[in-house]
């Protein structure tokens, strides 16, 4: 098929994928209705055309966390996404690598930190909030002693969202693993390269904790019974003291959060509802992003996710507050279609169009993006008035 845009690589992912696969990637929480906001207020965030302003030279570089980069994008952590492609961690860490971009790896990933950081360049490590503090102490060990250069604590998961898709997929609930065999047997292309080729399926990272049963089956039961609702912000203090470097916290979707999170002396923040995979009917990260961003934007690095599909989501996402943005479903598709080829595909698509976008609205360097670009600037969200832009 002709893959030319995100959408198409979600279809070409949707053909080659089980079932249970596709579905826990595309998938959110409960009626999806945040998962939705997050793509639809993006997009309907209208850009201001502007012409005749001489943007022959068009710069996508930008610094983030004192590192320059080439787009002012990074590969968000996704979970287990070395069973979307073989390896699959490792091929989207090239991908990034060789589009000077950062990649984030997820606690729950397939390949382990190890494995990972030796094809990534820069390389972020994620961390959830394991009930086992000593074993998050040896992550952020084991994170530093590879040469993570930030550490991307995610604050949203307490405990996992209600997602209906997983149980109907197979993904969880009953005969779980008799139901994804089932559907494996039916896309032989994935079951030879990633389900046989692709193996160990183990998480990588948890598997001095859970030994040989760090299989998918575990993955769903260990998320529920590891996760720690009971952290508060004074609890972060000793990971500020146990790492160093750059400390972004993930998940944040209020003003308040974001400046405990300044408090705690974080160096940025990724506002985020996990893409709309745990509280449903929160506030798209569209509409969440300018507050946030007026309210810590001068003092620490503001990054945003969800619903990022295209160069031009990118851009308007930076021109709402954001110093750069993570992408996650977005990469997955790419790297569930083509591997690292298509992860390649993608950044050179979202660059191309990151480029048109500069163009018309007039811009030529990424600091240089600002509220000014958008055709309703200065008009602000109003949450009283229902779900319209005023
Ligand atoms: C399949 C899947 C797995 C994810 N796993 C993680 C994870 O392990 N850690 C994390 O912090 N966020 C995780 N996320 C959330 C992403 O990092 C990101 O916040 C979200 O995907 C952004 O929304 P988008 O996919 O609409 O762009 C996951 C998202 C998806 C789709």
């Amino acid at each position: 098929m002709i893959i030319s845009s995100t959408g198409d690589f979600r279809e070409a992912a949707r053909r080659r994928l089980p079932r249970f696969l596709f579905d826990y990637a595309d998938g959110g929480a409960n009626a999806e209705e945040t998962l939705r906001r997050n793509v639809s207020d993006l997009s309907s965030v209208a850009l201001r055309q502007r012409v005749l302003r001489d943007v022959a030279t068009i710069d996508l570089k930008t610094t983030l966390f004192g590192r320059e980069i080439a787009l002012p994008v990074a590969l968000g952590p996704v979970g287990i996404s070395g069973m979307y492609a073989r390896r699959g961690e490792v091929q989207a860490a090239r991908a990034a690598a060789a589009a000077g971009i950062p990649t984030c790896l997820s606690t729950v990933s397939i390949c382990s930190i190890e494995e990972v950081a030796r094809a990534a360049e820069p390389f972020w490590f994620q961390l959830y909030v394991i009930r086992d503090r000593a074993f998050m102490r040896d992550l952020i060990t084991r994170a530093k002693i590879a040469g993570a250069e930030a550490l991307v604590f995610t604050v949203d998961m307490p405990v996992p969202g209600a997602r209906y898709r997983d149980a109907h997929s197979g993904m969880s609930g009953p005969r779980g693993p008799l139901r994804r065999a089932v559907q494996a047997m039916g896309k032989p292309g994935w079951a030879w390269d990633v389900g046989v080729r692709g193996r160990p399926h183990m998480l990588g990272n948890l598997l001095p904790v859970l030994g040989a049963n760090s299989g998918l089956n575990d993955y769903m039961g260990w998320l529920g019974a590891n996760f720690d609702p009971t952290i508060q912000w004074r609890d972060l203090d000793w990971i500020r003291a146990a790492w160093d470097g750059p400390l972004i916290i993930k998940g944040i979707l209020d003003p308040e959060d974001a400046r405990e999170a300044a408090r705690i002396g974080a160096d940025g923040i990724v506002v985020s509802n996990h893409g709309g995979r745990q509280l449903d009917g929160v506030l798209s990260t569209t509409r969440a992003l300018p507050d946030i961003a007026e309210a810590v934007g001068d003092t620490m690095t503001v990054l945003a996710d969800g619903g990022i599909r295209s160069g031009l989501d990118v851009v308007r996402m930076l021109a709402l507050g954001a110093q750069g943005v993570l992408l996650g479903r977005a990469w997955v598709y790419a790297l569930a279609a083509q591997g690292e080829a298509g992860v390649t595909k993608l950044l050179d698509l979202i660059a191309r169009e990151m480029t048109v976008a500069m163009t018309l609205t007039g811009v030529n360097r990424i600091v240089a993006i600002d509220r000014s670009i958008l055709a309703d600037a200065g008009r602000r969200y109003d949450a009283t008035n229902g779900s319209d832009w005023v």
